[in-house]
């Protein structure tokens, strides 16, 4: 689809520190209409910072964020920005439907109820009293609450922490048949998973700053090779980083762990030297993906300037 006016998101230069904290440090970042992108980062990454100062709930110590060529703040008055943040509590004794219409009738161009509904797959229960759902079923209520303004980009902080497989596989639809609306989707993990099933884009960040972006198989490329891990014949747990191809030796629970940028080299000179039993062999997952460039964006922060690595 042609892109029409000004991205969905563009972040410039973005800080905020808090007190000696510094959350967010230099994020730029684009996201096109349309797009469902993942923030994926570990706990303490900055993701909710930035998701905060994208809603325009606080503003940045520099750099500047544009929605659709808009401030935050006019983008989220102009009803551009539909927001499901981390837990808030249901109200009592309110069934799906009044609850759902109601937050509808604040807005100047909601969507239809039965709509609203469809879309959060709230439909079969829409009366029930919110107050007595399920986990799964109060986050859809949510993400209700966050579409009901026809809003173009919905943006969900962490989304299904503390959710069951199930529940969580529910939200995603939900938010698929959203995003298949031509929507722009923008929403936080630790789920390395949902990012691969649900994203196009993954952006990983770590201490405050975009550490890689792209699509989940373009993150796992950039930490290359395989995984080669078996019990050592002799015990023996030196000289594995001579090996061919070998990049980096682990040892955990009386295993060896090597990534090797060239398995079958690895593996042959193994076997000649015989020093194995119990070989796996596996590719990179996006969990090594990201513990790799996170450990990559940690290694560069202590590497005294003027030093290449
Ligand atoms: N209000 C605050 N006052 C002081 N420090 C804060 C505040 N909010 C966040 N921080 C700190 O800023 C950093 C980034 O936090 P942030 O909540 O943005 O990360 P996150 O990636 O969303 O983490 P999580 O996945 O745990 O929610 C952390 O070091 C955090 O302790």
């Amino acid at each position: 689809m042609a892109e029409q006016g000004p991205p969905a998101v563009v972040f410039k230069g973005v800080v905020k520190e808090y007190d000696s904290v510094r959350a967010v440090d230099g994020i730029d970042l684009t996201i096109r209409r349309g797009e469902t992108v993942a923030l994926l980062g570990p706990n303490g990454a900055g993701k909710s910072t930035t998701i905060g100062m994208l809603l325009g709930l606080f503003p940045p110590d520099h750099g500047t964020i544009e929605i659709f060529g808009k401030s935050p703040e006019l983008a989220m008055r102009a009803g551009h920005l539909g927001a499901m943040l981390q837990e808030g509590k249901m109200i009592p004794r309110v069934s799906v439907r009044e609850i759902v219409d109601f937050v509808r009738q604040t807005y100047r161009k909601p969507l239809p109820l039965k709509e609203v509904l469809q879309l959060a797959e709230l439909t079969k229960i829409a009366d029930h009293r919110v107050d007595k759902l399920s986990g799964g079923q109060a986050q859809r209520v949510r993400f209700a609450l966050a579409l009901a303004g026809d809003p173009d980009i919905v943006v969900l902080d962490e989304p299904t922490a503390a959710l069951d497989v199930e529940s969580r596989r529910e939200l995603w639809a939900a938010m698929q048949r959203y995003a298949a609306r031509g929507n722009t989707v923008l929403f936080s993990t630790h789920y390395l998973e949902e990012a691969d099933n649900s994203a196009d884009r993954v952006v990983v960040i770590a201490s405050g700053r975009v550490v890689a972006d792209g699509t989940t198989s373009q993150i796992k490329s950039m930490v290359e090779g395989r995984s080669v891990s078996f019990v050592p014949r002799s015990g023996r747990r030196d000289g594995y980083e001579l090996l061919p191809g070998v990049s980096s030796v682990e040892f955990h629970g009386g295993r060896v762990h090597l990534r090797t940028t060239d398995s079958d080299l690895t593996v042959h000179a193994l076997a000649r030297a015989d020093a194995f039993t119990d070989l796996e062999v596996s590719g990179v997952g996006l969990e090594d993906a990201f513990v790799a460039l996170t450990h990559q964006a940690r290694h560069r922060e202590t590497v005294p300037e003027g030093r290449t690595n």
